[in-house]
């Protein structure tokens, strides 16, 4: 069964086609890298597949659930998770203190504030996923370096234990020696038998993490295939003249 299935999707702004008939599959334990010049379709892609946009035609499916027609938060439930390029987090709170709410609140929903002494289990969760991640978690995440950042939103988004993983450029604005390390939290996301759909535009983290890479052009999808395939591939590299590879 897949973690993800998208059958013949195609999405129109109004009248504007923006994506057509795109199919793409991301099998449990595997990490797929979707890649493609600007304005490719990548993002209008993770807005069908999140529930943000409702596709024009075809189906998207969740461990092999239908949800094309299931809002976000009820995909949020079926275990899909996404980040966003964007950076959400409590910043005058300390690392474990996001974590801790973000499990509670995966727990039960509730929404009273998250008490130090009285939930040691939320806390050992917390403890527990920031370990994963490799985070420190008496930090301040106001203070966090951007790498560091990415990694919290990472934890967050475990907290729910999510089968589906949707990463919207995890290096995005992150500092060339805190590659390494965000990308070792990526390498690891895969366990438990999860699916990992990441848009990235550095080509060195994509060719290191990807176990496959789909090229998306012009609201299409160009090729699917193993990185070095992908790097093979004449009408890929056509698709990106003029930009870098
Ligand atoms: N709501 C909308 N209305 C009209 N056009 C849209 C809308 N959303 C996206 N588009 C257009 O669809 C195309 C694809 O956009 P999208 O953001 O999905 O591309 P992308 O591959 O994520 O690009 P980037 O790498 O720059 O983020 C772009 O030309 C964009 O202008």
């Amino acid at each position: 069964m897949d973690a993800l299935a998208v059958e013949h999707v195609s999405w129109h702004a109004g009248a504007v086609p923006i994506i057509g008939d795109v199919t793409l599959r991301v099998a449990p334990g595997e990490l797929v890298a979707l890649i493609g010049p600007n304005g490719a379709g990548k993002t209008s892609l993770f807005n069908v597949v999140s529930g943000l946009c409702r596709p024009s035609g075809g189906r998207v499916l969740l461990g092999g659930a239908d949800v094309t027609r299931l809002a976000p938060y009820r995909r949020a439930r079926l275990g899909l998770g996404r980040t966003f390029q964007t950076s959400a987090v409590f910043a005058s709170l300390s690392v474990t203190e996001n974590v801790a709410l973000a499990v509670q609140a995966a727990r039960g929903g509730s929404m009273r504030p998250w008490r130090r002494r009285s939930d040691r289990a939320v806390e050992a969760a917390a403890g527990e996923i920031l370990e994963r991640v490799s985070l420190a978690p008496a930090k301040q995440a106001g203070e966090l370096s951007h790498g560091e950042k990415r990694k919290l939103e990472i934890a967050l988004l475990l907290a729910s234990a999510p089968k589906m993983l949707l990463l919207d450029e995890p290096m995005a604005g992150v500092s060339a020696e805190d590659v390494p390390a965000l990308a070792e939290v990526i390498r690891g996301l895969t366990g438990e038998d999860r699916g990992v759909l990441m848009v990235e535009h550095h080509m060195d983290v994509v060719l290191d993490l990807a176990d496959r890479v789909a090229v998306m052009h012009h609201g299409t999808l160009l090729a699917c295939d193993s990185p070095a395939a992908i790097m093979a591939d004449a009408t890929v590299q056509e698709a990106y003249v003029g930009e870098a590879l």
